[in-house]
């Protein structure tokens, strides 16, 4: 079955009707009419168990055996369940393919059930809805991404985008127009988006939701209301008013309320610790809009992987914090040259101080993941291991604050970012309180699972530890009165123990028998009798059972309660905590670009306010690693343009062969860009760069039949996204636009793009294309420039050099390249002799640019004039006679014929 990529508004909310069902039945129906559109895991006992169309979906998309329980209505109810404990795994696959998943637990023990009779069933209710941007757990989570929920709002025309990542806490919200909600959203990949039903239907949002890549879930419209979203995110954050956390437009209260709603159901009314919303106008950021992150593949693949992105290529982080923020950096790289040059700063720093990096990646690598064991915890869905988490990771904080205090120069402080890092990991008061509280009470290795106890460590609690000692020590008194009842009886006697009859003595029924011979006065009392096996108690075995179970319980009870009180300190600690965890996330990002500069000897870029784009040397961080993983030399090239086309040209236009490298100069000079706005150094000998505000890349399309649209229908939608929003501070790669069609067609598609490009928009472009008639536009306009990769012919093999020099290629090598590629000889003989045909037919026809389609930028010539035009010019109407008008028009009229 196919996966729900998008969740439509609810049709029915309508209250399930009941007549002539049972109480249990009773009970799933009203529990799966609060949540239609999720899956429902119903706990009975030890499993959960699914019913009617959920059983049959769920059997279908993970392999479930489907079977049959009862009926209702007369029908077979079809069922499928698992072992509650081995939930964890099918949930996780159920998310993976875009399912939500409502857990309805018991709420109470059987027993106490059955104290209102009989026939009373168990309470149950559903606990959390696991969704795919709500996910907290570690098993259901990628530890080096980010997992976010998104919300779209459009109010008054301005558009906003609020984003959660609640295994962290973090939030954002982003006003921006329309128009920028499809890169702006892109930005934060989320795995849920948000929506009202009005805007889920609304075909201008269309492109922006579906390349977002998370699943998409309608919402009521009325939840978006400025006043009742507001007031629902102000009780998220359990304050009065959201006044406190600045000024927000309407559309971001909107869009943060649909979060607050969707948190409300999801999370049961639990309250997760969230920091206050970030605000950041899109303004801050370099756009990039969803195609071109595909087509740069800068954190995924094309195919969707992370391994042979440009992300995969820098990561050098040693936390899955770190690769977090890494990944951040270069999703949303920022727009004002001060802040990327602080980031730079930063990189500079570390990578100028390799002992202090190394101490510092040493003391990073055993940090556990501090903030998603807080926000876990908040949730009441943490456990004793998340303790130790945040443990080592303050342990951690507290040295590597200390590192820096012994840095080799001190009079030379670190730059700014790295200070603000340094102040958020000295440790208030209260958070030193909890470090040392944890580090004196939790076992160096606890549990997973606080429930079974076991983690406070002795002499800790006085009170729990005389618990312990009760219940180990009668542990050790029963052992002894079995030694005892063996010697006294004769019957070889075991101690057992079972959740019904507590401690007993056990023997086969053989060696029972003396003991029922024996009478009223012997000490052992009968119990149960098993097939094989005969088990009694004595009223001293008893009494030991009483205590040694309470003793147990208290002391379950007083380790729960610790760690209910440690809990709650981190609840309450939540938003220092999770400064600490930034902190390491960003000390790790920054000293991984340090050290991943070092390695590849990436350089620092000049960011100014400039709109000068030039690099020398530069190199494709990605395909060098390949090229050189093959043994291969990757061979660097320069690009230079200039928005004021002052010194070098704005457009240049890239020819070459192909195969000849066009595409991996293209996106290399964009991957800079990505890099050093995201304030990473660049593999390049040197490189200035004016800030970029929109970054755009056009590879020749790929079909897109899912969404119904051709190869060139997707082309040309990408292309009029940038000729309508591509500035002069933008940077723009096109690569072989206008192929997808009839040789003309294309050609002159391609041909007025790079027109509009150059003279309307005046974007930083690379255009590559193989109709080389473009490269007569470096004649014709003012600020192109021909570029092309360069390739010889070597004892008739095709060599390529993948090198951008000055001028355009004399051809294209198309069936030398079919040559190489292997097509059979007899196929590359007859094109070439094709290929000379064509040739000099064009060559009689005269150059393509002569054609007048491409003549209509020329001024028009002067028409020629008409012996009409010539007799009109002639008259004079003033110095005419009635009669000579008369002739004159009769004369003109004879023109005519
Ligand atoms: N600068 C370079 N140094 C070394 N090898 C390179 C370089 N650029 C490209 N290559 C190699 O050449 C291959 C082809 O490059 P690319 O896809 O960029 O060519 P192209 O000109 O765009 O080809 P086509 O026109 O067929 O799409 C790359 O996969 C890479 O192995």
């Amino acid at each position: 079955m196919n996966a729900p990529l998008s969740h439509p508004p609810k049709t029915e909310d309508a209250a399930p009707d009941l007549t002539g069902v049972t109480p249990f039945m009773a009970q799933y129906l009203t529990a799966k009419a609060s949540q239609p559109d999720a899956i429902l895991f119903f706990r009975m006992g030890d499993f959960y168990e699914l019913f009617f169309k959920d059983a049959e979906v769920v059997a279908a998309a993970i392999g479930l055996t489907l079977t049959k329980r009862g009926k209702h209505l007369g029908e077979d109810i079809a069922m499928c369940g698992m072992p509650h404990h081995a939930a964890e795994g099918y949930i996780a696959r159920l998310i993976r393919q875009g399912f939500k998943v409502a857990i309805c637990e018991q709420m109470e023990d059987p027993a106490e059930a059955k104290k209102r009779g009989s026939k009373a069933i168990v309470r149950r209710d559903i606990v959390r809805v696991v969704t795919p941007g709500t996910l907290t757990e570690d098993s259901l989570l990628d530890a080096r991404n980010a997992n976010r929920l998104a919300a779209v709002a459009v109010r008054r025309g301005r558009a906003a985008v609020a984003v959660v990542e609640l295994s962290a806490g973090a939030v954002d919200c982003v006003a921006c127009e329309i128009g920028d909600l499809g890169s702006t959203l892109a930005a934060f990949r989320p795995s849920e988006v948000l929506v009202t039903d009005k805007l889920f239907s609304d075909p201008e949002l269309k492109g922006a939701l579906d390349g977002s890549g998370g699943v998409v879930q309608a919402l009521a419209s009325a939840i978006a209301e400025p006043a009742a979203a507001g007031t629902r995110v102000a009780r998220l954050y359990g304050v009065a008013s959201l006044d406190g956390f600045g000024t927000f437009e309407e559309a971001e209260v909107s869009a943060l309320g649909l979060i607050a709603a969707y948190l409300e159901t999801t999370q049961a009314g639990k309250v997760p610790a969230l920091s206050p919303p970030r605000r950041s106008g899109d303004a801050g950021f370099l756009a990039i809009d969803p195609a071109t992150r595909l087509s740069l593949e800068i954190d995924r693949t094309q195919r969707g992987e992370r391994e042979g992105s440009l992300l995969a290529s820098i990561d050098r982080t040693v936390t899955s914090g770190g690769a977090r923020a890494l990944a951040e950096r270069i999703a949303r790289p920022l727009r004002n040259p001060v802040e990327i040059n602080h980031g730079l700063d930063a990189v500079e720093w570390l990578l100028e101080r390799r002992s202090l990096r190394r101490d510092l990646r040493d003391g990073l690598k055993a940090s556990a993941d501090v903030a998603r064991a807080v926000s876990r915890l908040a949730l009441g869905r943490g456990g004793p291991r998340d303790l130790a988490g945040i443990r080592s990771g303050l342990t951690i904080a507290e040295g590597i604050a200390g590192l820096f205090t012994v840095s080799p120069d001190p009079l030379t402080g670190p730059p700014a970012r790295i200070a603000g890092c340094l102040d958020r990991l000295t440790l208030s008061p209260e958070v030193a309180r909890l470090m040392l509280d944890l580090a004196e009470g939790l076992i160096e290795e606890p549990p997973h699972l606080a429930r079974d106890g076991g983690f406070v460590k002795p002499g800790f609690r006085p009170e729990l530890d005389a618990s312990r000692a009760l219940r180990d020590d009668s542990r050790r008194v029963v052992a002894d009165l079995e030694a005892r009842a063996v010697a006294e009886s004769g019957v070889p006697f075991k101690i057992k123990h079972n959740a019904v009859l507590g401690y007993f003595l056990e023997t086969t029924a053989k060696h029972a028998e003396p003991l029922f011979r024996a009478g009223p006065e012997s000490p052992f009392i009968h119990r149960q009798t098993l097939a094989a096996q005969v088990r009694f108690t004595t009223v001293e075995l008893s009494e030991l059972d009483a205590k040694i179970s309470q003793a147990g319980h208290r002391a379950l009870a007083m380790e729960g309660e610790t760690f209910e009180h440690w809990r709650q300190t981190v609840q309450a600690l939540a938003m220092p905590l999770q400064a600490v965890a930034d902190a390491l996330a960003e000390l790790d990002a920054t000293a991984a670009l340090a050290e991943w500069a070092e390695e590849v000897g990436a350089e620092r870029p000049v960011v100014d306010d400039s709109k000068v784009f030039a690099v020398e040397a530069g190199r494709h961080p990605v395909v060098e690693a390949a090229v050189k993983r093959a043994g291969d030399p990757f061979t660097p090239n320069d690009c230079k343009l200039d928005g004021d086309g002052v010194g070098c040209a704005r457009l240049s236009i890239v020819t070459g062969p192909n195969m000849a490298g066009k595409s991996t100069f293209l996106r290399q000079n964009a991957l800079l860009v990505v890099l050093a706005q995201g304030g990473c150094f660049v593999p390049a000998k040197s490189m200035r760069l004016g800030v970029v505000d929109r970054l755009f890349s056009r590879v020749g399309a790929g079909d897109d039949l899912a969404r119904g649209r051709s190869t060139f229908m997707m082309e040309m939608v990408e292309t009029a996204a940038i000729l309508t929003q591509a500035t002069d501070r933008s940077f723009v790669v096109l690569d072989e636009i206008g192929r997808g069609t009839a040789t003309y067609d294309g050609l002159a598609i391609a041909w007025a793009c790079a027109e509009a490009l150059h003279d309307v928009n005046r974007a930083r472009t690379l255009f590559a294309t193989h109709y080389h008639e473009l490269a007569t536009l470096e004649e014709r306009l003012d600020h192109v420039c021909n570029l092309s990769m360069k390739a010889k012919e070597w004892n008739g093999e095709l060599v390529f050099l993948h090198e951008a020099a000055p001028g355009a290629a004399d051809r294209s090598y198309g069936v030398q390249v079919a040559k190489l590629a292997g097509v059979p000889p007899a196929v590359v003989s007859r094109a070439r002799s094709v290929l000379d045909r064509l040739e000099s037919e064009k060559a009689a026809q005269g150059r393509l640019d002569d054609l007048p389609l491409f003549a209509v930028a020329e001024p028009p010539p002067p028409p020629m004039k008409s012996a009409i035009d010539e007799a009109v010019a002639a008259l004079d109407p003033d110095a005419l006679t009635p009669r000579e008008a008369l002739e004159a028009l009769y004369r003109l009229k004879g023109l005519t014929k």
